[in-house]
C-alpha cells in the first residue's frame, strides 16, 4: 500500500526559532507513535503535519497530494483530523451540538449519520451525557468528545496529541480500547503518546523525536516492547537525553 502520509526532509519552528531539523516518517498502511522527551518538537511536528504551522523546508504528502503549502482547512478536507493536546471545546455547547459542528468539513456531511452513529458506537458513554454542556465533563470525557469531534470529520488519518495526559489507569484503558476501535475501523493513527503501554498498544512503527530530529526507530514487524523501547531512550549511542 502506498504511504497515506509521508515527510520527507521537514522543517519548521516559530518565528526564527527552528525547532523540526529534517524530519523524515512514512505511514505506510500502519498507525505510527511518536515519543520522546518533552520540548523537542512532537507537537511542532503534529502542527507542521496538519498546517497548523508552515513547513520552511520539506515535503508533505498526504493522500496522494502534495499537502506542503496547504491552508489547514483544505488538508481536512482531504481527510486528515488532528486532536490537539488538552482539547480545546466550547464550554457551554451540550455534547450534542459539539458533535454536529464536528460534522462542518464538505466531504462529511453526506455521511453525518453514519458518523455520529459510530462516534456514540465507540465512546457509549457520550449518549448517557448527550444534552450536558461540555464543561461540566471530567477529562476524559472532555477527550472523548474530542475524539468524536474529530471522528465527525470522517478521517482517513486521525492525528492524537497525548491523549491520555492526566487521566486515571482506568480511563486511559477505556480510551485506548476505543481508539483501537477507531483504527480497527480502517482509521490510520499518528500518536504522539508518553504512556509507553498505551503506545504498544496502538502503534506499529515507533519515532523517537530529540531535538527536532528522528533519532531511532522501531519498523512493523520489528520486536517492540517496552525493553525495546527503553533501550531506544537511554540508548547510549544517542547520549544523554535532555
Ligand atoms: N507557539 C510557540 N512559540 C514559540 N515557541 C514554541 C511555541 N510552541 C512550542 N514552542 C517551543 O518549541 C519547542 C518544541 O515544543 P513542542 O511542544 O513541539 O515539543 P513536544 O515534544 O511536543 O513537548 P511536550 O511533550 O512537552 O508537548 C519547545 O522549546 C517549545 O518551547
Amino acid at each position: 500500500m502506498s504511504d497515506l502520509l509521508e515527510v520527507e526532509a521537514l522543517e519548521s519552528g516559530y518565528g526564527r526559532i527552528g525547532i523540526l531539523h529534517g524530519i523524515s516518517l512514512a505511514t505506510g498502511g500502519h498507525n505510527v507513535g511518536l515519543f520522546g522527551p518533552n520540548g523537542h518538537g512532537k507537537t511542532t511536528l503534529l502542527r507542521t503535519i496538519s498546517g497548523v504551522i508552515r513547513a520552511t523546508r520539506g515535503k508533505i504528502r498526504f493522500a496522494g497530494e502534495d499537502v506542503t503549502a496547504w491552508p489547514a482547512r483544505r488538508i481536512v478536507e482531504l481527510g486528515l483530523l488532528h486532536v490537539p493536546q488538552g482539547s480545546r471545546l466550547f464550554p457551554d455547547l451540550t455534547i450534542r451540538e459539539t458533535l454536529r459542528l464536528g460534522a462542518w468539513p464538505r466531504r462529511a456531511r453526506p455521511r453525518e449519520a453514519r458518523n455520529l452513529e459510530r462516534a456514540v458506537a465507540i465512546f457509549p458513554r457520550l449518549k448517557e451525557r448527550w444534552n450536558q454542556p461540555v464543561k461540566t465533563l471530567s477529562g476524559g470525557e472532555r477527550q472523548m468528545v474530542a475524539i468524536s469531534v474529530a471522528l465527525m470529520g470522517d478521517p482517513k488519518l486521525l492525528i492524537l496529541d497525548e491523549p491520555t495526559l492526566g487521566l486515571a489507569p482506568r480511563l486511559k484503558d477505556e480510551l485506548c480500547a476505543a481508539i483501537r476501535q477507531v483504527s480497527d475501523e480502517g482509521v490510520r493513527l499518528v500518536v504522539v503518546e508518553q504512556d509507553v503501554e498505551f503506545l504498544l498498544d496502538l502503534a506499529d512503527h515507533l519515532y523517537l523525536v530529540n531535538h527536532g530530529e528522528i533519532a531511532a526507530e522501531i519498523r512493523p514487524g520489528e520486536s517492540m516492547n517496552h525493553q525495546a523501547i527503553m533501550e531506544m531512550y537511554f540508548g547510549r549511542e544517542l547520549g544523554p537525553l535532555t
